[in-house]
C-alpha cells in the first residue's frame, strides 16, 4: 500500500479500532469562550444546551485551571479540551472563575479574545441555592438566617459568608472590566433561562457567531422536574434533564430575612445594572 492510500491513524489509532473518526481527528484548542460564573446561575443547564450544537465542544468536568490549577501550567489545560475541528468552537465553564481576583489577568494573559459568558440569577435566591447545596453536602449545617447575619438583632449581612460574597455581581465584574472590555462579555438571565430556554441559548449562540442551530424544537418543559429539558436526542431512547443536583427543593427561609437580604443587594444589582447595560429586575 503507498503511503496515499493508507488509512489516517491518529495517535489513538483510527481505522479498525472501533473509535469513532470524529473522536481521532482535530487539535486540543484552547478555549475560545468560557462560561466564567456565577456559581448556581444555572451554568451546567446553559452548557448543556449549547453542546448540542454541532459546533460547539466542551470539557464535561470543571477545569478549575484559572482558580485552583494555574500551577500546572497552560499545556495541561491545553490537554484537558476536547479535540475540534477547524470552525468548531471549545469551550467548558467553571462558576468560581467570576469571584477569583487573579483568574481575569491569568485568563488574558492566555488570550485577551476569549468570549466570556456569565450566567447572573437573582442574588438572593442565589444565595438560597447556594446553602441549599452546602446544606447537602453537611446535613448539620447551622440555618440560613443564622448564617446570613454577622449581628442578626441590627440586622448586619455577612458579607464574607461566600453565599452572600458572590452576589455581589457588580464587585466581581469590575475586577474583570480591569482586564476585558465590556464587549467580551455576554450576561445571561438565569431566570429567563428556565422560562425561554431557547431565546437565551439563541443570544449565546450569535454572541459566539454560530448559526442559530438550537431552537425551541430542542427543549420541553419536564412538569416532574419542574425545568425544561432537552428533548431525545436523535439514535437516544430517553430525553435529557438535569441531575438530581440541579433544581434542588429549597428550605423555607422567612420573609424578613430574605428581604432583609434584597435590600442588602439592592445597590450592587442597580451598579451592576449599569455596569453590564441590562436590566435584570431582581427586585
Ligand atoms: N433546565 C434546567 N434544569 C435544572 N436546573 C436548571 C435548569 N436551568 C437552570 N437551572 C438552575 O441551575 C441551577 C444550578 O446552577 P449551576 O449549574 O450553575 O450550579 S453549579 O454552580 O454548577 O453548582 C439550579 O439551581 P437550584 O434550583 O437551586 O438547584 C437550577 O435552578
Amino acid at each position: 500500500m503507498s503511503a496515499l492510500s493508507e488509512p489516517v491513524e491518529s495517535e489513538h489509532g483510527g481505522g479498525e479500532s472501533g473509535i469513532p473518526v470524529s473522536n481521532t481527528y482535530g487539535s486540543k484548542k484552547f478555549p475560545q469562550a468560557i462560561i466564567i460564573g456565577v456559581k448556581k446561575g444555572g451554568t451546567r443547564a446553559l452548557l448543556e444546551f449549547l453542546r448540542v450544537h454541532p459546533d460547539v465542544r466542551a470539557v464535561g468536568a470543571e477545569p478549575h485551571f484559572f482558580d485552583r490549577y494555574y500551577h500546572k501550567g497552560l499545556e495541561w489545560y491545553r490537554n484537558l479540551m476536547p479535540r475540534t475541528l477547524d470552525g468548531q468552537i471549545t469551550m467548558e465553564k467553571t462558576p468560581s472563575y467570576f469571584v477569583t481576583k487573579e483568574a481575569p489577568s491569568r485568563l488574558c494573559a492566555m488570550n485577551c479574545d476569549t468570549k466570556l459568558i456569565v450566567v447572573v440569577r437573582d442574588p438572593v435566591t442565589r444565595a438560597v441555592s447556594d446553602y441549599t447545596q452546602t446544606r447537602t453536602k453537611s446535613p448539620g449545617l447551622q440555618s440560613f438566617q443564622t448564617l446570613v447575619f454577622k449581628n442578626s438583632s441590627l440586622g448586619v449581612i455577612d458579607t464574607l459568608w461566600s453565599a452572600v460574597r458572590i452576589g455581589m455581581y457588580a464587585q466581581h465584574l469590575e475586577n474583570w472590566l480591569q482586564h476585558f472590555p465590556l464587549s467580551s462579555f455576554m450576561f445571561v438571565s438565569g431566570e429567563r433561562l428556565v422560562s425561554d430556554p431557547a431565546g437565551e441559548v439563541g443570544r449565546v449562540q450569535d454572541f459566539l457567531g454560530l448559526k442559530r442551530i438550537v431552537s425551541d424544537k430542542h427543549f420541553y418543559f419536564n412538569q416532574t422536574k419542574g425545568f425544561p429539558c432537552l428533548k431525545k436526542p436523535e439514535g437516544s431512547s430517553r430525553p435529557r434533564c438535569l441531575g438530581k443536583s440541579k433544581g434542588r427543593t429549597h428550605p423555607h427561609i422567612p420573609a424578613d430575612v430574605l428581604q432583609k437580604l434584597r435590600e442588602f443587594y439592592r445597590p450592587f444589582n442597580n451598579k451592576f445594572y449599569q455596569m453590564s447595560g441590562h436590566d435584570f429586575s431582581w427586585d
